[in-house]
Parts: structure tokens; sequence; C-alpha cells
């Protein structure tokens, strides 16, 4: 039994059309009973669905995928943690790999992102993760320290925000790192948690992401500090996105 109540959540990325919506329906139809009982599930759709997804969540929670620092203006095709809010959202990704790859996003940027999801009442889940170059150079546990020094804002709290671990190099490419150094990781990440934020550092929850599926959640849902996954590729379908969630039944 884990002292943190677990959270599963799905990122959807750039997928899903309105067409998507069955798909969610049979996520919130499954969402029921003994798993509801045990376990957070939350899905970040593309934010062209997630007023929608909201309109029809039952108790599924759902979540952005990104947001803007600012809370308004301009700033063309962003969009503010307060929207987000208003569309039906509690939590919203910050600082995932693609954003700091792609958009080239900082680690203050991130904070500063994280910061808005605060200040509009969304819990953050904050990503952090190392590369396959840094991991075979013996520096995945530093870089992902740094990265969440750097990002993480003074004054979080458990309540609202979530750290999830994803190595870079795990992401869609069917790949995990071993359970040694998950826990390896994750226990890094929980002294670190623990360090800045004393008695607090205990009730973050940290997530694992990068590759999870059915047929390994079982494993990796039970490492300890292994609060719940974050999800990708598997999370576009029902069966396999509860399949997973299920893993801590
Ligand atoms: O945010 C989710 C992750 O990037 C994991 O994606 P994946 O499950 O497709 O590897």
């Amino acid at each position: 039994m884990k002292m943190r109540r677990p959270l599963v959540a799905g990122n959807w990325k750039m997928n899903g059309l309105t067409a998507s919506l069955a798909e969610f329906d049979r996520i919130v139809e499954g969402y029921d009973g003994a798993l509801k009982a045990k376990t957070d599930l939350l899905v970040c759709p593309p934010a062209t669905l997630l007023a929608a997804f909201a309109a029809g969540r039952g108790d599924v929670g759902i979540g952005g995928q990104d947001c803007h620092a600012k809370p308004f203006g301009a700033h063309t095709g962003d969009i503010a943690a307060e929207m987000l809010a208003d569309a039906g959202a509690s939590a919203v990704i910050v600082g995932h790999s693609e954003r700091r790859q792609d958009h080239r996003e900082s680690n203050g940027q991130v904070r500063a992102k994280a910061e808005a999801a605060r200040r509009a009442g969304l819990v953050a889940i904050l990503c952090v993760g190392e590369t396959r170059a840094e991991r075979e150079a013996g520096q995945a546990l530093d870089v992902v320290r740094g990265q969440l020094e750097g990002s993480i804002p003074d004054g979080a709290t458990a309540a609202d925000l979530v750290v999830a671990y994803e190595p870079v190099w795990a992401i869609g490419t069917g790949l995990t790192p071993t359970i040694e150094d998950i826990a390896e990781m994750h226990s890094a990440l929980r002294a670190a948690l623990k360090a800045r934020f004393g008695a607090e550092g205990d009730g973050f929850r940290l997530l694992y992401g990068g590759s999870v599926k059915p047929d390994n959640a079982t494993e990796i849902l039970a490492v300890a500090d292994v609060d719940g996954a974050l999800v990708g590729g598997a999370s576009l379908k029902a069966e396999s996105f509860l399949a997973i969630a299920r893993a801590y039944l």
C-alpha cells in the first residue's frame, strides 16, 4: 500500500480529433469502483479538445499540456493557466522534454509556468529527465537533480505540484530504464525534495514516464517512490490506459 495516493496521467500530446471523444468516454466509463477508490486518473488532451473532455469527464481529471507564465496578453498561440482552469482543467504539464527540446524552454521558464499553474489553482506536473548521452556519460542523477532544483518554485507543496521523471530516451521508444535505475532516480528525487522542503518533501507524488505499457506497469509502479505514471502512447486507447491504472489494484 503506497503512502501517497497514486496518480496515473495520460498525455495525449498532439493527438486527437473530436472523434476521439468516444475513446475518452470509454476511459470515463472504465474509471469505476475499486479503481476510483485507489487511484487518481487524469487525461491531458490537446487544447482543442479540453473543454469537450471536461464536459464529459465524470471523475477523471483533465489537464493541459503546457501553459504560458502570464495570465493574459499579447502572446499569439499561447494559453494561460487561467484559461485552462476556465475550460475545466485541474492540472497542467510543465517542462515536458518535448517542450524543453522543441521550444528551448529553460528551467527558469518551466519554473515560471509552474508558478502560473499555482496562481490559477492548477496542479503542475513538472517533468524532468536526462538524454541518452547524459545517461551514458553517467550524468543522469546530476542532470535531473539540476532540472528539479531549477524548475521547482519556492513554496511548492505536495498539493499543488507533482514531479514526473521521464528519461528522454525512453519516451515513445519502447525502451525503459532498469527497475534499479528507476528506483535510484526516484529515491534521489525524494531526497532532493526532502532536503529543500523538509517534511513536505515526503508528500510530493513522483510519477515515472517513458514507454509505460500494460505489460511493464505492474513492475514499474511497484517501485518505492514511484507514485504513478505519466503515459503517452498507451493513454490514447482506453483499454491500455485503464490496464496501466489497474496495476495498482
Ligand atoms: O508524457 C508522456 C511521456 O512523454 C511518455 O510517452 P510514451 O508513454 O509514449 O513513451
